[in-house]
């Protein structure tokens, strides 16, 4: 992400000024002649990339254009963000992890550094592992904000080991298009920490260490001597945690969460947006909130996060108590209902969630708790592709004669997801109030002549506000009414065509500006809470009128000031071209 010589790549070669830059730097003869406007030469790295025949072979060129060209690369991207989306993230990111060994490298260092690579077995050298990268960056460039994995879980696809730096690269691509943050200032992680995937540790051109993941002792040890090396060299730094698998998730968060400026994206981020689009579902579902029961497919980090977040929801803004509202959640793992007596132990995040009033019945199958539960919305998180079928469906809408049904069918890529737009529109009479973690086409209802767009509730629209929200207000730590605070935002922030036509989040094409809003909800309610250190956007915040207090009610509201200073600070691609400068001259 913070290459450390740009734009010297053949795809920006055509010199600008011909006669005088060519004469002054003793360029003649060594480019075209053409005289180039940034227009043109993007036209032409835009036709390349659609004459690559697979996805795959899309992002590899795009990983190279990044690496060579930050500026054009980031130029196309948001000129054709819903088409390089799905490539540069996922779902195409999730093969380009599987493949990672295989593919890389898009450029090798010194000319590229694409971030850091942190074996185990160096983990006592992180200092010098952290000077190694002070040395390859332009000065100025320390990083604001890094996303860190270890690859045990990446999206659906399991233990990836190092190859799933694909997706702090992926998430850090995203920060930048969505959310405006400075390329140069983000660092993308991956703690090669082994891997417990035969595949990768048999592959003989798999780039990571080759042995299994360490105990928790050592694995903790081992994060900590990271975190401490990259909060000392980098004091604010704002760290996300990434596709760690479920405990190690949810440990790291716990143990982090109060003493540095961390999130985690698949508890907190997932949590958060899925949130925002079940707000906008109970707006529209004719079932009052208190009367949803909601099943969950997939207990995992994500699932039991996500269910955190929306039972806070429903005692904040439904003033439904703690309890009343828990039981309004039932979950299925892969041994069925999760119940307190069903005879196994359950893991410790589960727990909360398990049901006290089951009785004797112990479901074994979604199919049967369906059946006993007689759910509202159906929620997966399951990574079981078509979890969701025919049968499943139609009963969900013969359940709910007078309600709209709501199906989330949150696992990603699209070969995990629990079941399509089509497939959830078709079965339901059209009723469904869809959200998906991965992308679907539009589906047009026979009979009809208008498509119906289905609705992608990925965190990609929490994370970069937050990122955005918290470099720029600088606050201690990330609390879960800041959170709350970005879901109702997002929300809030659908415009008049997207609610007539029920969809829960915001057009894509919409992310930078909806994300520089929730960004300024995000800095108003870290101000509210006393724990922003900026002085600029406390003085900014407390100007406008709507900071009361620290007890106050995260409503997600901000002030067009506020909104109109995070613009400001919003990183753009430069229009122009940069004079050429050929490698090694
Ligand atoms: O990356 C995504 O699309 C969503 C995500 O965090 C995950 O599935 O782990
Ligand atoms: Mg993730």
């Amino acid at each position: 992400m913070a290459p450390a010589f740009k734009n010297t790549s053949p795809i920006s070669s055509p010199i600008k000024k011909p006669a005088s830059t060519g004469t002054a730097q003793h360029l003649k003869g060594l480019a075209p002649s053409a005289v180039e406007d940034s227009r043109t030469q993007d036209a032409r790295a835009y036709e390349q990339l659609k004459k690559k025949g697979t996805d795959l072979e899309k992002y590899i060129f795009l990983s190279w254009l990044r690496n060579t060209n930050l500026d054009m690369f980031y130029r196309l991207v948001l000129g054709h963000l819903k088409e390089i989306a799905p490539i540069i993230y996922t779902p195409t990111v999730g093969q380009a992890c599987q493949e990672f060994s295989h593919i890389y490298p898009f450029l090798a260092p010194p000319n590229a550094v694409d971030g850091l690579y942190i074996p185990l077995t160096e983990v006592d050298n992180i200092d010098e592992i952290i000077q190694n990268y002070k040395r390859s960056i332009p000065a100025g460039c320390e990083p604001d904000i890094t996303v860190i994995t270890d690859g045990s879980r990446i999206l659906g696809l399991g233990d990836l080991g190092m190859n799933g730096m694909g997706i702090p690269v992926g998430k850090l691509q995203l920060y930048v298009a969505a959310g405006g943050l400075d390329p140069t200032r983000c660092l993308p992680i991956v703690l090669d920490f082994g891997t417990d995937n035969p595949k990768y540790l048999d592959d003989p051109l798999y780039l990571g260490i080759r042995q299994k993941r360490p105990q928790d002792a050592e694995f903790y040890a081992a994060t900590e001597k990271v975190l401490k090396g990259l909060t000392n060299a980098f004091p604010g730094l704002f760290i996300q945690f990434e596709d760690f698998n479920t405990p190690h998730a949810f440990g790291l968060l716990e143990q982090w969460r109060n003493q540095i400026l961390c999130f985690n994206d698949d508890i907190q981020g997932t949590g958060s947006v899925v949130l925002s689009a079940f707000i906008s579902a109970i707006r529209l579902a004719g079932i009052p909130a208190k009367d949803q029961r909601i099943l969950f497919v997939g207990a995992g980090s994500a699932g039991v996060g996500v269910a955190k977040q929306l039972v806070d929801y429903l005692e904040i803004e439904h003033k439904i108590p703690e309890e009343q509202a828990k039981a309004m959640f039932w979950f299925v793992d892969s041994r069925g209902m999760i119940t307190a007596n069903r005879g196994d132990t359950l893991a410790d995040h589960k727990v909360y969630f398990a049901r006290q009033d089951n009785g004797d019945t112990q479901c074994k199958s979604l199919e049967e708790t369906l059946e006993y539960v007689r759910p509202t919305a159906l929620i997966g998180l399951s990574t079981i592709h078509k979890a969701f079928n025919e049968k499943i469906l139609t009963r969900l809408n013969e359940i709910n004669p007078t309600g709209r049904p709501i199906v989330f069918p949150l696992s990603n890529p699209m070969t995990k997801a629990e079941c399509t737009f089509e497939e959830a529109m078709r079965f339901t009479n059209n009723r469904v109030l869809f959200a998906s973690g991965t992308e679907f086409p539009e589906y047009t209802v026979p009979g009809t002549d208008k498509p119906v767009v289905p609705v992608q509730a990925n965190n990609c629209w929490v994370f970069p506000p937050i990122g955005l929200g918290a470099v720029l207000s600088k606050p201690k730590c990330i609390t879960d009414t800041m959170i709350f605070a970005v879901s109702k935002a997002l929300a809030n922030s659908l415009n008049e065509q997207e609610r007539a036509s029920g969809e829960l989040l915001p057009r894509i094409e919409r992310i930078r500006e909806v994300s520089a809003e929730v960004a300024a909800a995000f800095i108003h309610q870290a101000v509210r809470e006393g724990l922003a250190r900026d002085e600029k956007w406390i003085a900014l915040v407390n100007q406008s009128g709507l900071s009361s207090g620290t007890n106050a009610q995260p409503d997600g509201v901000f002030s067009q000031d506020v909104l109109a200073e995070v613009k400001k600070s919003i990183w753009a691609p430069a229009q122009s071209v940069p004079p050429f400068v050929p490698n090694k001259l």
